[in-house]
């Protein structure tokens, strides 16, 4: 159970849990704590350090000097604690999924895969980093020219300092591993500022990163509002660099933050493009599980289908069926459709649902809504001026858009501030290349719902979706930099020449 037997040291009395700062947990000056809402019960389900100014200039200290040393150990050490922490992560995700269900509504098995997901996922950086990292660069200068051999150049990779990692109330652990194991291996520390909904499943993880023996001060976890600590916090001279998902947000931390690498997966309007020789069965399995899994709460989520109007009817047929399947209720029943995070997304969705009425979409089902549970629907006939063609739900709602041409699904996509991922399903790879090459996206799936995974893909956002790109080598790439080394020579020197 959370909180208990090996989790124990982390809780301070009841339901309430400390942060975690030079090898220990702590309970904050401050006095404050943070409350954390069911988001099926709508009560306090745990309550977290409101972590000070003061003690976030603290952490920041500790960062610093732990990096030094860190920087120092040996890669394959490095390695092997990271190792050691992900099976250790992997033996306790009952209690790790238990504070995600509770939370953040996640059904109970989606919880359990995420924290096995994120142990598989420590364990590829480690090895990914030991082979990455340890390669660097030999150049000669001759091959530019008006030089001579005269000169050798030695490259390698070299840590950033302190990363600072914040990660969404979504995959409040996988999010956060996958910003941390890239940071460590790279020999970067870490100050972790968990999303609210999710710190307690966050603190868990971080204990087991606790109990696998990394130095102190390496790892931090300061918990707080986002609005109360946030700024303070990206805008803190002692970050090296910020890795970030969340939503806008993450525009408003890239113009305040100083002159330092930012890593940003922030929204999306994920689309699916169905042409009109796809195989609309396996369309709707993937617009089941691409809308609605987690409640539509994944960045990644189908957000919007332009279907062409030839296949449109059959097609929302098909939707509909299986929407009429999809179990809605508790995550501790393991339901499909689960409560959303909190009452203010709630009534976002809501607004969109009621903006879509007004226009004259067609509901598909009935609106209903108990508390944060909102029920799957379809809304079929959206046209472009509806916000909900637009704007992302972050929630159990997905929009239908008809379309006449290719083009203007690509226009559709296109026109959108967000750049996340998109779909395209059609039995033509021609005509799915061209349509991926037209659309501005990071990645596009063909003939399947857009994924995160396998994590160790690319994952990257254009537009307002975000800056960089992750997945594990290019979030190990992201937090180095490159130290070069030159050799002059008196006189030309040729290898065995
Ligand atoms: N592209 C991607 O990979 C993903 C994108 N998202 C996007 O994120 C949104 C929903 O996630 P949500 O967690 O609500 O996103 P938010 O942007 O609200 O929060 C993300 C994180 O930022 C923190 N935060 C809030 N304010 C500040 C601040 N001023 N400075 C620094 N940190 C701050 C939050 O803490 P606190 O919880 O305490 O407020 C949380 O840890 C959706 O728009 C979704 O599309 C979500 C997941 C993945
Ligand atoms: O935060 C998100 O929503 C993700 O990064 C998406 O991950 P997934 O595609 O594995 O759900």
């Amino acid at each position: 159970m959370a909180g208990t037997g090996l989790f124990a040291e982390i809780l301070d009395g009841e339901h309430a849990y400390k942060y975690y700062a030079d090898g220990e947990w702590k309970k904050s000056t401050s006095g404050k704590t943070v409350a954390i809402i069911n988001p099926t019960t709508r009560k306090t389900q745990y309550k977290v350090q409101a972590c000070s100014q003061e003690e976030v200039n603290k952490v920041m200290d500790l960062a610093k000097t732990a990096q030094k040393s860190w920087a120092k150990t040996p890669l394959w050490k490095r390695a092997e604690l990271l190792h050691k922490a992900a099976a250790i992560l992997k033996e306790h995700k009952a209690p790790i999924a238990e504070c995600l269900v509770k939370e953040i509504a996640k059904p109970a098995k989606d919880s359990v895969t995420e924290v096995v997901r994120s142990g598989d996922l420590v364990s590829y950086t480690a090895e990914e980093g030991v082979r990455i990292l340890g390669e660097g660069k030999f150049l000669v200068s001759d091959s530019f020219p008006g030089n001579e051999r005269t000169k050798y150049c030695l490259t390698s990779k070299i840590p950033l300092g302190v990363v600072l990692a914040i990660p969404p109330f979504n995959y409040p652990v996988n999010l956060a591993v996958s910003k941390i194991s890239p940071a460590l291996i790279a020999g970067n520390s870490i100050v972790l500022k968990p999303p609210t909904q999710g710190a307690v499943s966050c603190l868990h993880m971080v204990h087991c990163f606790h109990l696998a023996g990394f130095p102190k001060g390496l790892i931090n976890c300061v918990t707080g509002k986002g609005s109360e600590i946030g700024d303070f916090l990206t805008m803190h001279p002692g970050v090296n660099c910020i890795s970030f998902t969340g939503g806008d947000t993450g525009v408003a931390i890239s113009k305040k933050a100083g002159m330092i690498p930012l890593q940003m997966e922030l929204g999306g309007k994920d689309a699916c493009i169905v042409l009109e020789d796809a195989d609309l069965d396996l369309v709707a399995a993937n617009i089941i599980k691409g809308g609605f899994s987690y409640s539509g709460q994944r960045c990644t989520a189908v957000k919007v289908v332009l279907v062409m109007e030839s296949v449109a009817d059959s097609l929302v047929e098909k939707v509909k069926a299986k929407v009429a399947k999809l179990t809605v209720g508790p995550p501790e029943d393991d339901c499909d459709i689960t409560p959303v995070v909190s009452e203010s997304s709630a009534n976002y969705i809501e607004g969109l649902v009621k903006d879509a009425k007004e226009k004259g979409a067609t509901f598909c089902q009935e609106y209903k809504r108990e508390g944060n549970l909102i029920w799957p629907l379809l809304l079929d006939n959206v046209r472009p001026d509806m916000r909900i063609a637009w704007e992302e739900p972050f929630g159990p709602v997905l929009p239908v858009l008809r379309i006449n041409s290719v083009e203007e699904g690509i226009h559709h996509c296109n026109a959108s501030n967000f750049g996340l991922q998109g779909c395209v399903f059609t039995k033509d790879i021609n005509k799915a290349m061209l349509i991926s090459d037209a659309m501005e996206t990071g990645t596009v799936q063909i003939n399947s719902a857009p994924a995160r995974g396998p994590d160790h893909f690319p994952f990257q956002g254009i537009k307002d979706s975000g800056i960089g790109s992750q997945g594990i080598t290019n979030s190990i790439n992201m937090m180095i930099k490159v130290k070069t080394t030159v050799i002059n020579l008196p006189t030309p020197s040729y290898t065995m020449g």
